[in-house]
């Protein structure tokens, strides 16, 4: 028989359940129609090429089929057989469904904005461990916010400090310390001389707070070693890892998620780079696919913006969250993290827009109070703990004069 991009085209085709079916948004090229670019998507996608093949055997069975156009959104639905799939492997899935597609000369532009994933091929990924329940089973945070904090300068502070900035914040009220993400093992600060260090401040802060704190160490690294680093986590009694997942690549993400349950360790997702692919919003993969697919790869933390209240670009935070907190074949959800210029006086537009089943994360706006760490943590957590009771910041800096300075200083500000 033969196949020819045309044939992947059917806007009669209802999906399958089986189907895994996504959304795009398509500018197509000049002079080629919206027929022409839908169908050369769902083939190129799949199993097909520019020129017509002659094959014998099953391989209608693999094809794609663009089933909806509609040009005045510009988006366009495909449809794929899971038989396309490998089962459980997000780079095999990524390099159909957005793999050559971003590139072709057919489409001006072209966004992967939405997946609806079936039961099959979601059952082959673990989704996370933990997700929301991480408050309760790893932390004391009942059904607040979990809060966390960054230590600034992102890099550069040598061991001792880092800990000593560690310290300070968790007994000021942080619930998770958290690395950055360009800081894994350099010399300044090695990996494990922080692990260690940091650890012993957790300790004493828990046992002066007589609250569950946790450290988010980033063991970003390449192949065996970031599996090393999940290990050295795990022997020193760590509760979680953080992952730049983005820059590592998906693969390496459901290694790390192998790992990890095996010594009952959470994730936590860094999403650095992502906005290379999601921020121009004619073209690219949306956030909220990036998210659907460290939910299936397992995280039980992702980073999903603020609303638009911090300091860099956000798509739909509170779409994404409520997709990522919403029932996907049984999957467990996952705990977004607000981040990104964050600071007390933030705390009540942003849990109004986003509820309390969230992390709340600041690093500039803890380091950054005029007290120092310490008091900028007092500041950050009175100011969610309000702010999830329903009570105005405003009116919790009564009783709190590192709120009232946090407030003197930033107001309702918006960093840039
Ligand atoms: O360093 C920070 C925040 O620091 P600060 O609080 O000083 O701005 C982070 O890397 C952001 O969390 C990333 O943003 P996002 O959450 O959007 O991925
Ligand atoms: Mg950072």
């Amino acid at each position: 028989m033969g196949i020819r991009y045309e044939d992947f085209l059917d806007t009669a085709y209802e999906p399958k359940e089986s189907d895994l079916v996504c959304s795009f948004y398509l500018e197509p090229a000049d002079g080629i129609s919206w027929n022409g670019a839908a169908s050369r998507v769902a083939s190129e996608s799949s199993n097909g090429t520019w020129a017509e093949l002659d094959v014998e055997g099953s391989v209608e069975d693999l094809s794609a089929t663009a089933c909806a156009i509609d040009e005045e959104s510009g988006q366009v639905t495909v449809a794929y057989p899971d038989a396309l799939f490998e089962p459980g492997s997000m780079p095999q899935i990524l390099s159909c469904i957005a793999g050559n597609i971003m590139g072709m000369k057919a489409v001006d532009r072209i966004r992967l904005l939405d997946c609806k994933w079936p039961k099959k091929l979601v059952e082959s990924f673990p989704g996370p461990q933990y997700g929301s329940a991480i408050r309760t089973e790893i932390l004391d945070a009942g059904e607040r916010p979990a809060t966390a904090t960054v230590p600034k300068p992102k890099v550069g502070l040598n061991t001792q400090q880092h800990a000593t900035v560690g310290y300070e914040a968790w007994t000021g009220g942080i619930d998770l310390l958290k690395d950055d993400e360009n800081l894994t093992d350099q010399s300044f600060n090695p990996f494990e001389d922080r692990l260690i260090e940091s650890l012993a401040q957790r300790d004493a802060a828990e046992d002066e707070t007589g609250e569950k704190k946790s450290y988010l160490l980033n063991v970003t690294a390449s192949g065996n070693e970031m599996l090393e680093r999940v290990d050295m986590a795990a022997e020193h009694g760590c509760e979680f890892v953080m992952v730049d997942v983005v820059t590592t690549g998906w693969g390496a993400v459901q290694q790390v998620r192998e790992r990890c349950e095996r010594h009952g360790l959470a994730i936590h997702a860094h999403r650095a780079m992502h906005a290379a692919f999601d921020r121009i919003p004619t073209h690219g993969v949306s956030m909220r696919v990036i998210a659907q697919i460290a939910r299936l790869c397992g995280v039980d933390h992702i980073h999903t913006g603020t609303a638009g209240l911090g300091k860099l670009a956000n798509e739909d935070t509170r779409g994404i969250n409520e997709w990522l907190q919403s029932d996907c074949h049984g999957l467990t959800d996952v705990l977004p993290v607000a981040s990104g210029g964050l600071h007390a006086g933030l705390m009540d537009q942003l849990l109004t827009e986003l509820g309390t089943t969230i992390a709340v994360q600041a690093g500039g706006g803890i380091h950054g109070h005029p007290d120092g760490t310490h008091a900028g943590a007092v500041a950050f957590r009175r100011a969610t703990d309000a702010a999830a009771r329903g009570e105005s910041v405003e009116n919790a800096a009564s009783d709190c004069p590192e709120l009232a300075r946090a407030l003197e200083k930033w107001g309702t500000e918006t960093p840039r």
